[in-house]
């Protein structure tokens, strides 16, 4: 990702509440073509959230928010979306390359791909996520890597200016993990797709990653991985003393008050601070 690439999301002022509860507010953010974006936080931080937004599902409290330069709308071609992983169920009769058909299928302007050229689009999506060998065989058969590899087949079939990722490396194995995450680091370059990624563990995706959106207790931090990853910066988050430790690599945050209390981060943990104050921000948003 180059500096100089356009903005394709970009978000004012951004603030998100239910009531009165503030998930984020006064986000600025501009994610670039080719930029590889992850979203961190706790359970309820607002990171489903974050993405219902960016999908249309779901409409800020307050800000702007502009896909490629126009309003968000709702079914968009430009956005790709790779829901969080479920295993399909094993006696899933659809055909791999025929869920990866659905994503070529689905133009709302009813446009359809036929015959030949369908049957080559989608074997051209196969061969880009590596699932070739299973094209034929039932989802329901495979496992939960080859299952992935063929969501974010199916979410690239309109070559998507943005890709959204939804925790899509749950109940992975680490091998899968790395492969998932390089598939989809590498759409981001060979495309130019700006990826937002919510994930709970950055180990697995952390040498892809331009920057890092944190949240917690209704604020947010944002810069790169160097500056947000740091015991003093997510302390200041958090509004208590947590730990980032380096072990052989891997970032591992020691002490979060992730604590949920009926679906709210208990605010004894985080301190008044939290719900108080606007965001403390980094990087070049
Ligand atoms: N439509 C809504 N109305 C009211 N509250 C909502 C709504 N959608 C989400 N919330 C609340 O907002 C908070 C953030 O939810 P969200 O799903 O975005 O969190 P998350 O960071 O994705 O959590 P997790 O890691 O557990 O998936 C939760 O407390 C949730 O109950």
């Amino acid at each position: 990702m180059t500096q100089a690439a356009p903005s394709v999301i970009t978000l004012k002022r951004a603030t998100l509440a239910y009531g009165a509860r503030t998930l984020w507010q006064d986000l600025n953010l501009d994610v670039r073509a080719g930029e590889f974006l992850a979203v961190l936080g706790a359970n309820g931080s607002g990171k489903t959230s974050f993405l219902k937004i960016l999908l249309g599902m779901s409409t800020l409290s307050s800000g702007q928010i502009m896909l490629d330069g126009v309003p968000v709308k709702r079914g968009s071609r430009a956005i790709g979306y790779v829901p969080q992983q479920k295993h399909f169920a094993p006696d899933t009769a659809m055909r791999a390359r025929d869920l990866v058909g659905l994503g070529v299928d689905g133009d709302k302007w009813g446009f359809r791909l036929h015959g030949r050229a369908y049957r080559q689009r989608v074997d051209e999506l196969l061969e880009m996520v590596g699932a070739s060998s299973y094209g034929k065989i039932p989802v329901g058969m495979l496992s939960g890597g080859e299952q992935q590899r063929l969501r974010i087949a199916q979410a690239l079939a309109s070559n998507p200016k943005v890709l959204l990722c939804d925790e899509p490396l749950l109940s992975l194995d680490m091998h899968h993990q790395k492969a998932v995450s390089a598939l989809v680091a590498q759409q981001a370059q060979a495309n130019g797709t700006a990826v937002v990624f919510v994930t709970h563990e950055i180990n697995p995706i952390l040498e892809h990653v331009d920057r890092v959106l944190y949240l917690a207790g209704g604020r947010f931090t944002l810069g790169t991985p160097e500056e947000v990853m740091r015991t003093e910066v997510l302390s200041a988050l958090y509004g208590t003393h947590v730990q980032v430790l380096n072990v052989e690599g891997r970032l591992v945050v020691v002490g979060r008050p992730d604590t949920v209390i009926d679906g709210h981060l208990s605010e004894e943990l985080l301190g008044e601070t939290v719900h108080q104050h606007g965001a403390h921000e980094l990087g070049n948003s």
